[in-house]
């Protein structure tokens, strides 16, 4: 009875120890599945471990994409930078200028023109609209200083010569924040006309055709006193514009400055912003992008375009030049906004459909400046025909587009208000 309680007893206990190391076993080809799941370069996945691991190297790629770039970048800034060759000119003649919005689309190519001609350029800039990049090919020159400063704050440096350009100048750039562009174009000039004064320094400022509104004289001259609306929409850029001319001249009257005014009207070219949101711009991108053409109200009202390479040469003809007056800047020759986007779309080539869509409030009905003054006074008029610029400006839009699909974090079109708050 002894002898078959201790056989049971055995049988019992191997039993137990069979299934202990049965246990054992399971649960370590378990973990091992479960390690297998989570090992990506595991083969026999079924779906929902598929994209697990699709995913997996997916960001492994990203990961090393980019410490590539990182390091891409680090290597580039290693090469010994070029710059485009820049005359020489002696102490005498070379000049140091302020350029102050020289980071936006007009200014850059205000400061490579003077640049290129040998003067020592510092720009200011708070970069609401400008960008670093339409100056970078300048930064760590000997002759050039680039500033992040508002203009709204004063500054104090030494120069000989100020253009004036800093307010942004697009209509939903400048409405974005009205109160600011009334203070840009009021205490910030006010703080440029000062210190040209205690300089004794030559300043141009950059004024607008808007000064006029909407105009009941066609051409514009300088002589002709505007039709404004003070309280309109576009009020903080034309009033804000007309008060810069005032402050202008009355800090010449008082202080005996030499100051120079520019009136300038509609400019177009490249290393305008994506986001511009002025019709040029707008346009080329529409039909680039295959997009309808959106024109706002009738379209009849007419613009005047000038290529920015005409309006620096009479910026720099006006600096230059013995006359303190205001003076007109722009090509005369005159479009409907129908007409213009038909111009562009048959220059791209596109399909696009032009549609209307709802009017601009105070939109200004026509505009085309009388350019007399500038002949008789800079010896300026424009030189550049529409289809030449615009081709120009065209393909300057293609390679932004390309530049923006290949690198999406290179986003040109992020608008960054916070900057102009
Ligand atoms: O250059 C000038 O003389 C001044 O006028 C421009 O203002 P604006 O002429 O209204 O400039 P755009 O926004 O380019 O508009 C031109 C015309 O095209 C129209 N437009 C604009 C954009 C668009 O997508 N579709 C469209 O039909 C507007 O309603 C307007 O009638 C700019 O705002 C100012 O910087 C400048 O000082």
């Amino acid at each position: 009875m002894n002898q078959m309680y201790f056989k049971i007893k055995h049988i019992i206990l191997f039993i137990t120890g069979v299934f202990f190391i049965l246990l054992f076993i399971f649960k370590f080809l378990h973990e091992d599945t479960e390690n297998l799941e989570e090992n990506p370069y595991g083969s026999n996945l079924k779906f929902p471990e598929d994209v697990k691991h699709a995913t997996y190297l997916l960001n492994e790629a990203y990961r090393k994409i980019e410490a590539l770039q990182e390091r891409i970048i680090h290597l580039e800034s290693r090469i010994p930078k070029t710059y485009p060759d820049v005359k020489f000119l002696n102490y005498m003649n070379r000049k140091r200028v302020l350029i102050t919005g020289g980071a936006g689309f007009v200014g850059s190519h205000l400061v490579d023109k003077l640049m290129l001609e040998g003067h020592e350029v510092i720009v200011v800039d708070n970069f609401f609209t400008g960008r670093k990049s339409n100056v970078e090919h300048w930064i760590g020159h000997e002759n050039f200083e680039l500033i992040h400063h508002d203009i709204v704050n004063p500054i104090f440096i030494e120069v000989d010569e100020i253009y004036h350009l800093a307010s942004p100048a697009s209509p939903p750039h400048y409405m974005h924040n009205p109160v600011k562009t009334i203070k840009t174009n009021t205490l910030g000039t006010i703080n440029i006309l000062g210190l040209a004064r205690r300089l004794k320094a030559k300043v141009l400022i950059a004024s607008t055709s808007e000064v006029y509104g909407d105009p009941d004289i066609h051409p514009q001259p300088e002589t002709y006193w505007g039709h404004v609306n003070p309280i309109g929409p576009r009020a903080c850029y034309d009033e804000g514009k007309r008060v810069s001319e005032t402050l202008t001249y009355a800090y010449a009257k008082q202080e005996n400055m030499h100051v120079r005014v520019a009136r300038i009207f509609n400019t177009y070219g490249p290393r305008m912003h994506m986001n511009d949101g002025r019709v040029v711009s707008n346009f080329i991108l529409q039909a680039l992008k295959d997009e309808v053409i959106t024109v706002y109200g009738t379209g009849d009202q007419t613009r005047s375009f000038q290529y920015v390479s005409d309006l620096v040469e009479g910026l720099v003809a006006l600096m230059r030049s013995n006359y303190s007056q205001p003076v007109n800047l722009g090509n005369p020759v005159e479009h409907t906004i129908n007409e213009f986007a038909t111009i562009i779309k048959n220059l791209v080539g596109g399909n696009n459909k032009i549609i209307h869509v709802n009017g601009v409030e105070d939109d200004p009905q026509r505009r085309r400046p009388d350019i007399t003054r500038a002949k008789v006074h800079l010896n300026w008029e424009p030189k550049v025909i529409l289809d030449v610029g615009l081709q120009k400006t065209v393909e300057y839009f293609r390679r932004e587009l390309k530049r923006f699909r290949f690198n999406p974090r290179d986003n040109v079109n992020k608008y960054h208000s916070e900057s102009f708050k």
